[in-house]
């Protein structure tokens, strides 16, 4: 599945190169950062609104999966637009792996 996340990558990185009006990615780099930032901000609510629906009502499942999808998508957008590949993600919960939250946290107070 992971090899998904790359090819998208790959897919995203590409659009560079396309006319704004041939593709919705590149039409999103042409109209800048802040652009993709209110995509990602946007998802990310209705991803927060699809799990809370999905306490009251257990039909919600799909529409979490849908919303989860997009948030994921317009996140890769933003990382390609500033040249951050998912493998340097994934290397950074690599590094966390074992590593407990509530033991990281507490050695900050320290
Ligand atoms: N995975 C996706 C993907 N997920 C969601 N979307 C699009 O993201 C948009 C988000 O939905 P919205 O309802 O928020 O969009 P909207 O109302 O048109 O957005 P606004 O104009 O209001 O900002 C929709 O247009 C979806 O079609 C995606 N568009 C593209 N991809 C992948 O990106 C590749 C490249 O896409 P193109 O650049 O368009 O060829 C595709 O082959 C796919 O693999």
């Amino acid at each position: 599945m992971i090899d998904i996340l790359n090819k998208l990558a790959e897919t995203l990185d590409q659009r560079k190169g396309a006319a704004a009006d041939s593709s919705y990615v590149a039409s999103l780099y042409a109209k800048g950062l802040d652009k993709i930032l209110e995509k990602v901000g946007e998802e990310a609510f209705e991803t927060v609104l699809a799990a809370k629906n999905l306490e009251q009502d257990a039909a919600q499942r799909d529409k979490l999966i849908y919303e989860t999808a997009d948030l994921w998508f317009h996140t890769l957008v933003m990382m390609s637009h500033l040249d951050i590949k998912p493998d340097e993600i994934l290397q950074e919960l690599a590094r966390r792996e074992g590593l407990s939250g509530l033991a990281e946290k507490a050695s900050r107070l320290k």
